[in-house]
């Protein structure tokens, strides 16, 4: 990948934001721009080589005319027919072969264009996966997936259509300019009299451009950011009748993109068009000055017809070009766009091939936190002077109010995020010191509500362990008992759950997570404990499958529930962002501080439900780490 050093221009990249834009200027942007897709510039002297001589040929048309009427017509003793098809004949060769040319330009630059930017957006789409989760929240989804998808087409239309016409048009000028010059430099002075205010302006033009279509850019990630959470939170849209509101948003979005859009379009245009009026203002004057002169014997005709047909030559690319500074300028705003991406820093670094890098010794884990604190980005500490040792093998319940900090405590432990001081080890290594690869395999986090993919319920679980086999999964779904359920699906493992799981209930989706950090087969386990109630045939399933996954290995649960607290070997209570006590739910109960009252809240909770229970002793019920009697949904976190 080509790995981009951070530039002055990402100043949001320190603050795990992505920028806007890259602040680079235009050249710098293109030379960026190209440096991330090689492959647009292989071979690209012979795509030039090809170009120049489709240029050359274009002016042979000219001279062709100007020499047939001069010296076939106009021939001293007569018109000279042999000569005239012979010239006839060369022109045709050389149009021929100009057209030859032009097409192979073209498919090399399609195909070298493609390739470049197959890599730029592969390269796009790997940065925002190594972008933490944080940062990847600082921008719509949507708004991240245009900058790999209508960003890097901005580019393609400008780096096919434009970056080729670009070239030709330049050539263009260049030849007409010396060959009008052979017929009659005072001619071509005259020609590029009039042009030359154009293109003086072009440069201040083109910036007051620029700023446009980088507004028309950010408008697209904004509307297409809008338009694709209001598609992922239809439902949520439709339960509260929101959707006048909703549209609403995205009408204004839309309506913001059509503005700035036609701003920049209508702009575009007023270049284009004075292009087209001072083409025109220069053919007149040509024709005006070279008839004159053809009078008063300076030109031939032929010569006077060749002139024009190169001042023809000379304005079509001017006016081409002119046009192209608009695909130019959006380019270059969509590449600025996407090299922010490249240029925004992984918060969470892979040690993988760093000096220090060490995997995770092998064995049952013990995790320690070691004066560890936590902040958001802008926001107050959310965990403080954390110390605490997560024993092996043991069940750990993180229990606490709402906003407490136990999610981001599992964050840290899953090294999501890292800590601002203090350190996270695994078997004494420091977190930040394990590689992806080691750390991934020893650590499993199962979510809340694991994302499930629109592929069959067997690639779902795999996604854990991708080479394993058909008969591994098939082993963890008849250890974890799931096969009575299977057979009620129309094809058991093989059936496909749709979108995000759409076709399975939350319960059904919670297995399939359980099932997938069962094959991982992990040394520690940190599971969020699912607050949404499941229904009894599921949540018996759930309750077997935990307690086989969690029997013989390091497990923290953020227990919502007071049964997952009774059940564990350990409780940690956090409040406000510290540890404020550590024990067994007995202990704790009977040392009469922060758990003895949010317990004896759930006590109170479980009466007002008319369930008897001792207020010091296990409680029955569903927990994170399996079964432990009857059920018993009273949540610890209310
Ligand atoms: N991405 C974030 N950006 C900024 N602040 C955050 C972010 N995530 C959490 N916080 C804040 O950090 C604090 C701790 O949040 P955390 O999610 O760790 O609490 P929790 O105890 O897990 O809560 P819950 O039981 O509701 O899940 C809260 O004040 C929360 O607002």
């Amino acid at each position: 990948m080509a790995s981009a050093a951070p530039t002055a221009a990402t100043t949001g990249a320190a603050s795990g934001r992505i920028a806007t834009a890259s602040g680079a200027g235009g050249w710098a942007t293109v030379r960026r721009g190209l440096s991330l897709s090689p492959e647009i510039l292989q071979g690209i002297w012979v795509t030039l080589l090809l170009a120049a001589v489709s240029t050359v040929g274009r002016v042979i048309v000219p001279v062709g005319v100007q020499q047939t009427i001069d010296t076939g017509i106009n021939a001293p003793g007569g018109p000279d027919v042999g000569r005239i098809v012979t010239l006839v004949l060369l022109a045709a060769g050389a149009v021929l072969l100009t057209g030859l040319c032009a097409y192979l330009v073209n498919v090399r630059l399609f195909t070298a264009t493609e390739a470049g930017l197959a890599t730029l957006r592969t390269t796009a789409f790997r940065r925002i996966h190594d972008l933490s989760t944080l940062t990847q929240n600082t921008e719509r989804r949507g708004a991240l997936v245009s900058r790999v998808t209508s960003d890097v087409d901005t580019i393609s239309t400008f780096v096919q259509f434009g970056g080729l016409i670009l070239f030709i048009s330049l050539g263009q000028i260049v030849v007409a300019t010396v060959l009008m010059a052979v017929y009659s430099w005072w001619l071509a002075l005259l020609v590029w009299v009039a042009f030359l205010p154009l293109f003086l302006s072009l440069r201040p033009l083109q910036k007051l451009l620029s700023v446009r279509f980088a507004a028309v850019r950010e408008n697209v990630g904004l509307m297409l950011g809008g338009i694709s959470e209001a598609v992922v939170g239809a439902d949520t849209i439709r339960a509260y009748g929101a959707e006048r509101r909703t549209q609403g948003r995205i009408d204004a979005g839309v309506e913001e993109h059509r503005r700035t859009a036609t701003s920049a379009g209508v702009f575009a245009s007023s270049i284009f068009a004075s292009g087209t009026l001072v083409s025109g203002l220069a053919v007149a004057a040509v024709v005006g000055v070279g008839v004159w002169a053809g009078v008063g014997g300076a030109l031939t005709i032929g010569e006077l017809l060749a002139f024009l047909f190169l001042v023809q030559l000379f304005t079509q690319p001017v006016q081409i070009a002119t046009e192209m500074l608009n695909e130019l300028q959006n380019a270059l705003a969509g590449w600025r766009r996407v090299i922010a991406v490249l240029d925004t820093p992984a918060d969470i670094a892979d040690p993988a091939g760093s000096p220090g890098a060490t995997p995770v010794p092998p064995g049952p884990v013990t995790a320690r936190f070691e004066g560890v604190t936590y902040a958001y980005p802008d926001g107050p500490q959310v965990l403080k002077d954390i110390d605490l040792e997560i024993p092996a093998q043991a069940r750990v319940a993180v229990v606490g109010e709402t906003g407490s900090g136990k999610t981001t405590l599992a964050k840290l432990l899953t090294r999501l995020q890292d800590p601002a001081t203090g350190r996270v080890l695994l078997n004494g290594v420091d977190l930040r010191d394990v590689p992806f690869s080691s750390l991934r395999r020893r650590v499993v986090l199962v979510p809340q509500e694991g994302f499930l993919f629109d592929v069959s319920l067997r690639e779902n679980i795999r996604l854990a362990r991708p080479g394993a086999t058909d008969e591994a999964v098939d082993l963890v779904v008849t250890e974890m008992g799931l096969q009575p359920w299977l057979e009620g699906l129309p094809h058991g493992l093989d059936t496909r759950v749709g979108q995000r799981g759409e076709s399975l209930s939350a319960g059904e989706r919670q297995l399939v997570a359980v099932a997938r950090a069962y094959l991982a087969d992990p040394d520690l386990l940190v599971l969020d404990e699912a607050t949404s109630a499941v229904d009894p045939a599921t949540e018996v399933r759930l309750n077997r499958a935990l307690d086989g996954l969690t029997r013989g290995r390091t497990s923290v649960a953020i227990a919502h529930r007071l049964s997952t607290a009774e059940a564990a070997d350990l409780v940690v209570v956090v409040d406000a962002g510290r540890v404020v006590e550590t024990g067994t739910s007995v202990e704790l109960v009977r040392a009469g501080g922060v758990y003895a009252r949010l317990h004896a809240s759930w006590v109170a909770q479980r009466s007002d439900d008319s369930a008897p229970v001792d207020p010091a002793g296990p409680s029955t019920g569903s927990t994170a780490f399996g079964t432990r009697g009857a059920a018993d949904d009273v949540e610890v976190d209310a």
